[in-house]
C-alpha cells in the first residue's frame, strides 16, 4: 500500500486531497489528534489511533494532545479528576500500539501569553453563531452552552500552529472546528491544516456509541467481558450499519493481517480472511453465521487489546 492509500483508507473525508498529496512529498511532516481525557480508551478512540498509526507508517511524526483544559472547558469534571485521567489515558493509548508518538498535555502549552493572545484575536473574528455550531457534535449539554464552550473551538484552532502540525486527524464530528481552523489560521499568518476525518462508528447495539451505555468495548474489558458484550451485540444479516462489521473494518483489519472464523467441522470448518473486503463479501453472501462472526470479533479484539488490558490491570492493582 502506498503512503496516500495508507493515509486515506477508512476515512470519511480528506480536506483537501491535493494538499495531502503535496504534504506527502515533504521530507518531514507532523500530524496530531487531541483527546479529552475520559474514563476509558475504547473502540471509538481506536479508530483515530489506528489512523495515527497509519500516518506514522506513511512517514509522519505523530503528536497526541491530551486535551485536559478542553475537557474542563467542556464541563467533563474538576481539574483534579481530569488530571488523574490524563496520565492513565496516555499510557493506555501507547499500550494500544501507538509507539513513538510525542504526547503533549494541553495545559503545558496553552497558557502562554502568545497562545492566549492568539485565542483572543480569533475570538474577535469568529461569530458566536459559528462557534456554537462548531460545537454541535463535540460539546456537552449544548442546549445551555457556557462561555467556556465557545472558547473551546477557538483554542482547538490555536492548538494547530502551537503544536506546529501540518495535519489534523479527527472523527467527522470535528469537521466544523477544523473548517474554522482552515478559514481563520491564515489571518494569524499560519497555513491551514490538512484535515483527515474518520467516520463515527456505532456502538455494539447499533446506537450512538456511549461508554455510559456500555455499548462499546474498552481497554479495561476482560476477555470474558468482551465475550459477553459480543453475545449481546447487534449483528443483522445485512452489511449496512452492522456494528460488528464496523469493528472488523476500523479496528481489527487495519492492525491484523488475518481473521479466522471458527466453526466445528460439521458446520463447514474454519475459514480465514486476509482483508475486510473478503470478510464482508462472505458475510453478505450468507457464508458466515452472525454468531460465528461475533465470536471471531471477540477473539480478535481480545488479542488486539491484550497489551492495553495488561497495562490497565497493573495500573488498577497499583491504585
Ligand atoms: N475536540 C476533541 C478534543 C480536542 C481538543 C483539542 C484539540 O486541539 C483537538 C482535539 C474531542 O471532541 O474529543
Amino acid at each position: 500500500m502506498d503512503a496516500y492509500e495508507l493515509v486515506t483508507r477508512n476515512t470519511a473525508e480528506i480536506v483537501t486531497e491535493d494538499e495531502l498529496r503535496q504534504l506527502l512529498n515533504k521530507p518531514t511532516k507532523r500530524v496530531y489528534t487531541g483527546y479529552e481525557p475520559s474514563g476509558e480508551i475504547h473502540l471509538g478512540h481506536l479508530v483515530t489511533i489506528n489512523k495515527l498509526m497509519d500516518m506514522k507508517e506513511a512517514g509522519f511524526d505523530v503528536v497526541v494532545l491530551i486535551a485536559n483544559l478542553h475537557a474542563y472547558l467542556n464541563r467533563k469534571g474538576t481539574f483534579e479528576q481530569i488530571k488523574e485521567l490524563a496520565e492513565y489515558n496516555k499510557a493506555c493509548i501507547e499500550a494500544c500500539g501507538l509507539k513513538g508518538a510525542e504526547f503533549v498535555l494541553g495545559t503545558d502549552v496553552q497558557l502562554t501569553p502568545k497562545y492566549q493572545t492568539e485565542v483572543l484575536t480569533l475570538c474577535q473574528e469568529i461569530t458566536l453563531n459559528r462557534a456554537t455550531r462548531s460545537m454541535d457534535e463535540v460539546g456537552r449539554a449544548m442546549d445551555n452552552p457556557m462561555v467556556s464552550q465557545m472558547v473551546y473551538p477557538v483554542m482547538q484552532v490555536v492548538d494547530i500552529p502551537t503544536l506546529n502540525v501540518d495535519a489534523a486527524v479527527g472523527g467527522i464530528d470535528q469537521r466544523k472546528i477544523h473548517m474554522l481552523a482552515r478559514e481563520h489560521l491564515p489571518s494569524l499568518g499560519y497555513k491551514p491544516p490538512v484535515c483527515i476525518h474518520t467516520p463515527i462508528v456505532n456502538g455494539l447495539d447499533g446506537q450512538k456509541m456511549s461508554s455510559s451505555k456500555g455499548n462499546v468495548v474498552s481497554v479495561a474489558d476482560s476477555p470474558e467481558e468482551i465475550k459477553k458484550k459480543m453475545k449481546k451485540a447487534f449483528c443483522p444479516p445485512e452489511t449496512e450499519g452492522n456494528p460488528i462489521l464496523q469493528v472488523f473494518q476500523y479496528n481489527i483489519f487495519p492492525r491484523m493481517s488475518e481473521v479466522v472464523i471458527r466453526r466445528p467441522e460439521k458446520f463447514g470448518g474454519n475459514s480465514e480472511y486476509q482483508s475486510y473486503a473478503e470478510l464482508e463479501a462472505a458475510y453478505a453472501a450468507g457464508k458466515i453465521h452472525p454468531m460465528d462472526l461475533k465470536a471471531a470479533c471477540g477473539d480478535s479484539l481480545t488479542e488486539l487489546l491484550a497489551d492495553a488490558y495488561a497495562y490497565v490491570q497493573s495500573y488498577k492493582n497499583k491504585a
